[in-house]
Formats: structure tokens, C-alpha cells, sequence
């Protein structure tokens, strides 16, 4: 059983294909830092599509630029340090368009958001009641009363066991996974339609990470919203998404359903990421890992595949000068035509064939 059934079996359900409901659609879009006066880009040209009901992964080492394409979708970029093309259609909204004022009356409300670090993105000075009542007193006309219920509510919908109680402790007073559990019930407090969740686990053990990813997946059940979850691990990803983009140096390499991403990867990158992921039925083997970094923005390829410099045995005629998205069915895209023929240095035989041609 390969790795993705594996964790779907798990999670003992079937994988739906949510292609309908598309509500975000980032069409274009490059985000650009200035560093000594000069303007690179973090994110190149990214054009990606959330659905209602579904759980969109955007996976990638660290510095592939995940992160920026969440705060650009969240207004949160200094424009007088950043430069932001494109166009991002929220709900029939530009949000690439939108003043501070607009996105105050989306962040919070329509779009939520889940950070890493639960203990900096709490006060620590206010009681969970207070920080969780504070969006719903900005975007809601609820009394007091309603608004205690409401908290009460979601401290119940994110796992809490004693929500009266929790509600009038202060942050110190919780564990790493209660703490994500209120940054959870603030992000879902008005219902957003959109949920970006920056890896939302990482900062928490391996049991309490399963938990805190059954309240994702619970909550967009139960609010139909669309969830991004940006993660580095893998793991995360087989056992939550429904369909992954994969992110390389700014610009989304591959994307499919998490079926496609898994049983049948094309790009080079996405290949690599799952040969260095630990197989449960190949303890012995010595993890597979990718040689080199991902490039500074400063350091970036200019043209060829991004990664190309981190495969350097496939030639460089294999790769397109200017690698273009290819179509290859069913929503499953991969840039560059390196895929084709790509094969590990280990899958060449003595005649220099790859296991590849071979097949
Ligand atoms: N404010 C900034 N100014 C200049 N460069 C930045 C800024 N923020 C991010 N970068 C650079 O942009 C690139 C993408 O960073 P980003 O944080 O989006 O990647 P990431 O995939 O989310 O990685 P991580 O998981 O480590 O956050 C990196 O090279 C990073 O150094």
C-alpha cells in the first residue's frame, strides 16, 4: 500500500475530488522584496485556485516563498518594501486592490488565520475570553451574551475540555496544543469562508499534531470552508490534503489532487521531497537527501528549471529555457518538460540506462 492510502486508510476515509465551489483564485501572482534598493521576487508568477470543502496543501523547503504567498493574500506586505502584481479574486474581490480599510473587513471575518507560533500571536496580558471576543466585537453586532456563548461554543468545537474554565485563564497558563486550539477557535470565531493555516503544527509533538489536524478537518466540514495549509512535512500533507501545490524557489512546480501528487509524481522536485520522506516499510534505507539549497532571492536562476542546479546529472537540454505549467489532465499540472525523463543517479545500470527507459 503506498504511503497516501496508507494515511487514508487511517483516516478511514474516502478522498473526494472537490473541483466545484472555487471561491480564490490567484491569478499571476509576484511578490517582491526590496533588498538594497532592488526588487526580487519571493513569489513568481503563482496562479492557484481554492474550493469550498477542500484542504489545499502548498508544500516546499523553507524559503520556497510559502509564507509570502499567505501574507500577500492577507494584505499583510509593507508596500513601501514590497511589490505585489497580479490579482487575487476573493469572493468576486480583487484583494490585491483593497485599502487597510478593506482588509480589516476581510481579515478575521471572511479569511482566518493560523500561525505557527501560538504564544506570540497571543496576548499574553488578556484572558482567552477577551482575545477570542475581540474579532467577533469588530466584525459582529453580538451582545455580550451572545458572544460568551459563542466562545464557550468554539472552545468546544476546538477540543477544549473545560471552556469555562479555559475561557478565564491567561496563555501561559495553557499547553503548546491548548494554545493552538484558541488560535483555531479565533481564526473560526465569524465562520471564514477562507482558513490559511502556516504551519500550524510544527511547533507541537507528533500526538498533539494529529489532534490539532482532526480540528482542521472537522471545522471544514462543519463551516464547508477552504482550508491552505502551508507545511514543509509531508506527513501533514498525506494525512490532511486534498489536493497539494508544490512549491519550489517562488513558483509552484506541481499541482494535483493529493492522489496524483502522491502515487504519481512527475516533477523532479516533488519527487526528490517524497524519496527524502521516511517510508514505514523501508526502515533500514538511508534516507534519500537533496543535495544543495534552495537559492537566495538574490541567487535565483535567471532561466532553465529552478531546480535544475540540485539535479545536475539530467542534462541541461532536458529542461525548457522559459519552463511553462503542462497540462496533464484531470487538474494535475507540472512546469518543465524535465519531468519526462528524469531518474535518480541510483536508477542508472551499467549500460547507462535509467530503470525509467528501461520500464
Ligand atoms: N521581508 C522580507 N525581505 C526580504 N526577503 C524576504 C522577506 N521575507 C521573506 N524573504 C525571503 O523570501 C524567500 C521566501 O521566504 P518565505 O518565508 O516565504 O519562505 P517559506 O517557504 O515560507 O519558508 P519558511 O517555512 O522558512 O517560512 C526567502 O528567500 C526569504 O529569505
Amino acid at each position: 500500500m503506498n504511503l497516501h492510502n496508507y494515511f487514508l486508510t487511517k483516516r478511514g476515509i474516502e478522498l473526494t475530488n472537490a473541483t466545484t465551489g472555487q471561491f480564490l483564485d490567484i491569478k499571476d501572482v509576484s511578490t517582491a522584496f526590496k533588498i538594497d534598493g532592488v526588487y526580487y521576487d519571493a513569489v513568481s508568477h503563482v496562479n492557484l485556485q481554492v474550493n469550498h470543502d477542500e484542504i489545499l496543501a502548498i508544500v516546499g523547503e523553507s524559503g520556497c516563498g510559502k509564507s509570502t504567498l499567505a501574507t500577500t493574500i492577507m494584505g499583510l506586505h509593507d508596500p513601501e518594501e514590497t511589490q505585489i502584481s497580479g490579482e487575487i479574486d476573493f469572493e468576486g474581490t480583487d484583494l490585491l486592490k483593497l485599502d487597510e480599510k478593506g482588509y480589516n473587513q476581510i481579515r478575521g471575518a471572511k479569511i482566518g488565520m493560523i500561525f505557527q507560533d501560538p504564544l506570540s500571536a497571543l496576548n499574553p496580558l488578556k484572558r482567552i475570553e477577551d482575545q477570542i471576543q475581540e474579532v467577533m466585537i469588530y466584525h459582529t453586532k453580538m451582545t455580550e451574551k451572545q458572544r460568551h456563548a459563542r466562545v464557550i461554543e468554539l472552545l468546544n468545537e476546538v477540543g477544549i475540555v473545560d471552556p469555562e474554565r479555559t475561557a478565564h485563564q491567561f496563555p501561559h497558563q495553557l499547553s503548546g496544543g491548548m494554545r493552538q486550539r484558541i488560535i483555531i477557535a479565533i481564526a473560526i470565531a465569524c465562520k471564514p469562508d477562507l482558513i490559511i493555516a502556516d504551519e500550524p503544527t510544527t511547533a507541537l509533538d507528533v500526538t498533539i499534531q494529529a489532534q490539532i489536524l482532526d480540528v482542521l478537518r472537522d471545522i471544514q466540514k462543519e463551516n464547508h470552508a477552504g482550508i491552505i495549509l502551508i507545511t514543509h512535512d509531508l506527513g501533514v500533507v498525506a494525512e490532511t490534503a486534498d489536493r497539494v501545490a508544490v512549491m519550489y524557489a517562488g513558483q509552484i512546480v506541481e499541482q494535483g489532487t493529493a492522489e496524483q501528487i502522491f502515487d504519481n509524481p512527475k516533477h523532479p522536485y516533488t519527487r526528490s521531497l517524497l524519496r527524502s520522506m521516511p517510508q514505514r516499510n523501508n526502515e533500514t534505507d538511508e534516507l534519500y537527501v537533496i543535495s544543495g539549497m534552495v537559492p537566495s532571492l538574490q541567487k535565483m536562476p535567471k532561466q532553465g528549471d529552478r531546480f535544475a542546479p540540485r539535479i545536475p546529472w539530467i542534462p541541461t537540454s532536458a529542461h525548457e529555457v522559459h519552463p511553462t505549467m503542462h497540462d496533464l489532465g484531470e487538474g494535475h499540472l507540472v512546469r518543465c518538460t524535465c519531468y519526462q525523463n528524469f531518474y535518480f543517479p541510483d536508477q542508472v545500470n551499467e549500460k547507462g540506462a535509467t530503470e525509467h527507459e528501461l520500464n
